[in-house]
Protein backbone atom coordinates (compact mmCIF):
# COMPACT_ATOMS: atom_id res chain seq x y z
CA UNK A 1 0.00 0.00 0.00
CA UNK A 2 1.29 3.72 -0.66
CA UNK A 3 1.07 6.12 2.50
CA UNK A 4 0.83 9.49 2.19
CA UNK A 5 0.71 10.84 5.37
CA UNK A 6 0.63 15.20 6.52
CA UNK A 7 3.20 15.77 3.19
CA UNK A 8 3.49 19.73 3.87
CA UNK A 9 4.61 21.94 1.12
CA UNK A 10 4.37 25.71 0.39
CA UNK A 11 5.90 27.79 -2.65
CA UNK A 12 7.72 30.72 -0.85
CA UNK A 13 5.32 33.43 0.84
CA UNK A 14 2.57 31.20 0.56
CA UNK A 15 0.34 30.13 3.23
CA UNK A 16 -1.05 28.11 4.33
CA UNK A 17 0.94 24.87 3.26
CA UNK A 18 -0.31 22.05 1.23
CA UNK A 19 -0.62 18.95 3.50
CA UNK A 20 -1.28 16.07 1.66
CA UNK A 21 -2.55 12.90 2.71
CA UNK A 22 -4.00 9.91 1.05
CA UNK A 23 -3.56 5.79 0.50
CA UNK A 24 -3.48 4.18 -2.81
CA UNK A 25 -4.06 0.30 -2.88
CA UNK A 26 -1.99 -2.23 -5.42
CA UNK A 27 -4.32 -3.04 -8.53
CA UNK A 28 -6.11 -0.10 -7.72
CA UNK A 29 -7.06 3.21 -9.62
CA UNK A 30 -7.06 6.11 -6.76
CA UNK A 31 -8.33 9.53 -8.40
CA UNK A 32 -7.47 12.73 -7.15
CA UNK A 33 -9.60 15.76 -8.86
CA UNK A 34 -9.51 19.20 -7.98
CA UNK A 35 -10.04 22.71 -9.66
CA UNK A 36 -7.24 24.53 -12.23
CA UNK A 37 -4.75 25.52 -9.69
CA UNK A 38 -5.55 23.32 -6.36
CA UNK A 39 -2.30 21.54 -6.23
CA UNK A 40 -2.34 18.81 -8.33
CA UNK A 41 0.71 19.05 -10.12
CA UNK A 42 2.47 19.87 -7.00
CA UNK A 43 1.42 16.98 -5.50
CA UNK A 44 2.51 14.67 -8.41
CA UNK A 45 6.04 16.62 -8.03
CA UNK A 46 6.56 16.18 -4.46
CA UNK A 47 5.17 11.87 -5.29
CA UNK A 48 7.92 12.15 -7.79
CA UNK A 49 10.35 13.65 -6.22
CA UNK A 50 11.04 16.57 -8.26
CA UNK A 51 10.03 18.71 -5.34
CA UNK A 52 10.83 18.17 -1.55
CA UNK A 53 8.09 18.60 1.48
CA UNK A 54 9.00 20.40 4.82
CA UNK A 55 7.74 17.79 6.67
CA UNK A 56 4.72 14.13 6.16
CA UNK A 57 5.94 10.75 5.26
CA UNK A 58 5.50 8.60 1.96
CA UNK A 59 5.97 4.83 2.53
CA UNK A 60 5.54 2.01 -0.25
CA UNK A 61 4.30 -0.85 1.99
CA UNK A 62 6.02 0.48 4.88
CA UNK A 63 9.05 1.48 3.81
CA UNK A 64 9.78 4.90 3.45
CA UNK A 65 10.76 6.25 -0.27
CA UNK A 66 10.70 10.18 0.51
CA UNK A 67 14.58 10.27 0.87
CA UNK A 68 15.53 8.63 -2.70
CA UNK A 69 16.25 10.69 -5.94
CA UNK A 70 13.66 10.80 -8.38
CA UNK A 71 15.30 8.14 -10.45
CA UNK A 72 15.28 5.65 -7.71
CA UNK A 73 11.77 5.97 -6.77
CA UNK A 74 9.95 3.45 -7.55
CA UNK A 75 7.26 4.92 -9.64
CA UNK A 76 6.63 5.81 -13.59
CA UNK A 77 5.14 8.74 -14.19
CA UNK A 78 2.89 9.57 -17.41
CA UNK A 79 1.72 12.53 -18.72
CA UNK A 80 -0.98 13.88 -20.49
CA UNK A 81 1.31 14.62 -24.17
CA UNK A 82 3.63 11.80 -23.38
CA UNK A 83 7.29 12.82 -25.50
CA UNK A 84 7.79 9.69 -27.94
CA UNK A 85 11.26 10.24 -30.26
CA UNK A 86 9.76 10.72 -33.23
CA UNK A 87 12.40 10.05 -35.46
CA UNK A 88 13.16 6.64 -33.41
CA UNK A 89 10.64 3.48 -34.38
CA UNK A 90 8.07 2.45 -31.61
CA UNK A 91 10.11 -0.59 -30.34
CA UNK A 92 12.99 1.35 -29.82
CA UNK A 93 10.68 4.00 -27.80
CA UNK A 94 9.60 1.13 -25.54
CA UNK A 95 13.03 0.29 -25.33
CA UNK A 96 14.03 2.88 -23.09
CA UNK A 97 12.21 1.73 -20.55
CA UNK A 98 14.83 -1.15 -19.65
CA UNK A 99 17.88 -1.26 -17.92
CA UNK A 100 20.77 -0.63 -20.61
CA UNK A 101 22.64 -4.52 -19.05
CA UNK A 102 19.55 -5.99 -20.75
CA UNK A 103 20.74 -8.11 -23.59
CA UNK A 104 19.40 -7.63 -26.87
CA UNK A 105 17.17 -10.82 -27.33
CA UNK A 106 15.70 -10.35 -23.85
CA UNK A 107 15.34 -6.54 -25.06
CA UNK A 108 13.54 -8.04 -28.27
CA UNK A 109 10.86 -10.40 -25.90
CA UNK A 110 10.20 -7.81 -23.76
CA UNK A 111 9.16 -5.20 -26.16
CA UNK A 112 7.17 -7.78 -27.94
CA UNK A 113 5.35 -8.50 -25.11
CA UNK A 114 4.70 -4.92 -23.75
CA UNK A 115 3.41 -4.28 -27.16
CA UNK A 116 1.31 -7.18 -27.27
CA UNK A 117 -0.13 -5.90 -23.95
CA UNK A 118 -1.25 -2.63 -25.25
CA UNK A 119 -2.54 -3.54 -28.45
CA UNK A 120 0.23 -2.73 -30.75
CA UNK A 121 2.23 -6.08 -32.03
CA UNK A 122 3.20 -4.99 -35.32
CA UNK A 123 3.84 -1.33 -34.60
CA UNK A 124 7.49 -1.65 -33.77
CA UNK A 125 9.03 -0.69 -37.04
CA UNK A 126 6.84 1.95 -37.12
CA UNK A 127 8.37 5.65 -36.62
CA UNK A 128 6.65 7.14 -33.66
CA UNK A 129 6.32 10.43 -36.31
CA UNK A 130 3.69 8.21 -38.40
CA UNK A 131 1.74 6.76 -35.33
CA UNK A 132 -1.85 8.67 -34.06
CA UNK A 133 -1.78 10.41 -30.76
CA UNK A 134 -3.86 7.29 -28.99
CA UNK A 135 -1.11 5.32 -30.33
CA UNK A 136 1.84 7.34 -29.31
CA UNK A 137 0.11 6.97 -25.86
CA UNK A 138 -0.17 3.22 -26.01
CA UNK A 139 4.07 2.77 -26.81
CA UNK A 140 4.39 5.06 -23.62
CA UNK A 141 2.31 2.98 -21.48
CA UNK A 142 4.29 0.05 -23.04
CA UNK A 143 7.41 1.92 -21.80
CA UNK A 144 6.24 2.31 -18.50
CA UNK A 145 5.43 -1.23 -18.34
CA UNK A 146 8.78 -2.07 -18.61
CA UNK A 147 9.77 -0.04 -16.10
CA UNK A 148 7.79 -2.52 -13.88
CA UNK A 149 7.61 -0.01 -11.12
CA UNK A 150 4.97 -0.40 -8.67
CA UNK A 151 3.33 3.36 -8.42
CA UNK A 152 1.80 4.60 -11.76
CA UNK A 153 1.46 8.48 -11.68
CA UNK A 154 -0.87 9.53 -14.26
CA UNK A 155 -1.32 13.51 -14.78
CA UNK A 156 -4.71 13.90 -17.44
CA UNK A 157 -3.68 10.72 -19.40
CA UNK A 158 -6.55 11.02 -21.39
CA UNK A 159 -7.45 14.69 -22.62
CA UNK A 160 -5.65 14.13 -26.02
CA UNK A 161 -7.46 11.29 -27.02
CA UNK A 162 -11.28 11.08 -28.79
CA UNK A 163 -13.74 9.00 -27.12
CA UNK A 164 -13.32 5.81 -28.44
CA UNK A 165 -9.76 5.46 -27.83
CA UNK A 166 -10.26 6.98 -24.74
CA UNK A 167 -12.34 4.25 -23.65
CA UNK A 168 -9.44 1.82 -24.93
CA UNK A 169 -6.71 3.69 -22.97
CA UNK A 170 -8.69 3.27 -20.07
CA UNK A 171 -9.94 -0.22 -20.17
CA UNK A 172 -5.67 -0.57 -20.82
CA UNK A 173 -4.71 1.54 -17.71
CA UNK A 174 -7.55 -0.32 -15.80
CA UNK A 175 -6.39 -3.68 -16.82
CA UNK A 176 -2.84 -3.13 -16.37
CA UNK A 177 -3.19 -1.89 -13.01
CA UNK A 178 -5.09 -5.17 -12.14
CA UNK A 179 -2.94 -7.14 -13.63
CA UNK A 180 0.62 -6.40 -12.45
CA UNK A 181 -1.01 -4.95 -8.98
CA UNK A 182 0.39 -1.40 -9.56
CA UNK A 183 -1.07 1.56 -7.25
CA UNK A 184 -2.23 3.65 -10.00
CA UNK A 185 -2.79 7.29 -9.13
CA UNK A 186 -4.81 9.32 -11.54
CA UNK A 187 -4.91 13.13 -11.80
CA UNK A 188 -7.64 14.45 -13.60
CA UNK A 189 -10.70 17.22 -13.41
CA UNK A 190 -12.34 14.83 -15.76
CA UNK A 191 -15.47 13.40 -13.91
CA UNK A 192 -16.24 11.06 -16.30
CA UNK A 193 -12.74 9.17 -16.61
CA UNK A 194 -12.68 8.90 -12.32
CA UNK A 195 -16.22 7.30 -12.72
CA UNK A 196 -15.16 5.02 -15.03
CA UNK A 197 -11.83 4.08 -13.64
CA UNK A 198 -11.41 4.70 -9.78
CA UNK A 199 -11.35 2.33 -6.76
CA UNK A 200 -11.34 5.63 -4.69
CA UNK A 201 -11.70 9.34 -5.21
CA UNK A 202 -10.13 12.45 -3.43
CA UNK A 203 -10.46 15.97 -4.08
CA UNK A 204 -8.18 18.46 -3.51
CA UNK A 205 -9.45 21.34 -2.38
CA UNK A 206 -8.03 24.26 0.05
CA UNK A 207 -4.69 22.95 0.03
CA UNK A 208 -6.24 19.42 1.43
CA UNK A 209 -7.17 15.47 0.02
CA UNK A 210 -10.65 14.82 1.34
CA UNK A 211 -12.13 10.98 0.48
CA UNK A 212 -15.16 11.34 -1.80
N1 LIG B 1 7.04 27.21 -9.00
C1 LIG B 1 5.98 27.82 -8.47
N2 LIG B 1 6.14 28.90 -7.69
C2 LIG B 1 5.09 29.52 -7.11
N3 LIG B 1 3.81 29.11 -7.26
C3 LIG B 1 3.59 28.04 -8.03
C4 LIG B 1 4.65 27.34 -8.68
N4 LIG B 1 4.12 26.30 -9.38
C5 LIG B 1 2.79 26.36 -9.20
N5 LIG B 1 2.47 27.40 -8.39
C6 LIG B 1 1.12 27.77 -7.93
O1 LIG B 1 0.65 26.75 -7.06
C7 LIG B 1 -0.73 26.51 -7.31
C8 LIG B 1 -0.95 25.02 -7.68
O2 LIG B 1 -0.40 24.78 -8.97
P1 LIG B 1 -0.53 23.33 -9.66
O3 LIG B 1 0.15 23.43 -10.97
O4 LIG B 1 -0.07 22.32 -8.71
O5 LIG B 1 -2.11 23.23 -9.83
P2 LIG B 1 -2.97 22.13 -10.64
O6 LIG B 1 -4.06 21.69 -9.73
O7 LIG B 1 -2.08 21.08 -11.18
O8 LIG B 1 -3.57 23.03 -11.81
P3 LIG B 1 -4.04 22.61 -13.32
O9 LIG B 1 -5.25 21.71 -13.17
O10 LIG B 1 -4.41 23.94 -13.91
O11 LIG B 1 -2.87 21.97 -13.99
C9 LIG B 1 -1.18 27.47 -8.40
O12 LIG B 1 -1.75 28.58 -7.75
C10 LIG B 1 0.13 27.85 -9.07
O13 LIG B 1 0.06 29.15 -9.59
Amino acid sequence: MLVVDELKFSYPHQTPPYQFSFEAMPGEITAISGPSGAGKSTLLDLLAGFSSPSSGTIELDGTSIADLSPEDRPLSLLLQTESLFEHLSAARNVTLGLPARTSRPRQQALVNAALHEVGLSGFGDRLAANLSGGQKQRIALARTLLRARPVLLLDEPFSALDDETRTGARSLVQFLTRHHQWHTVLVSHHLDDIKALANRHYRLNDHELSLV
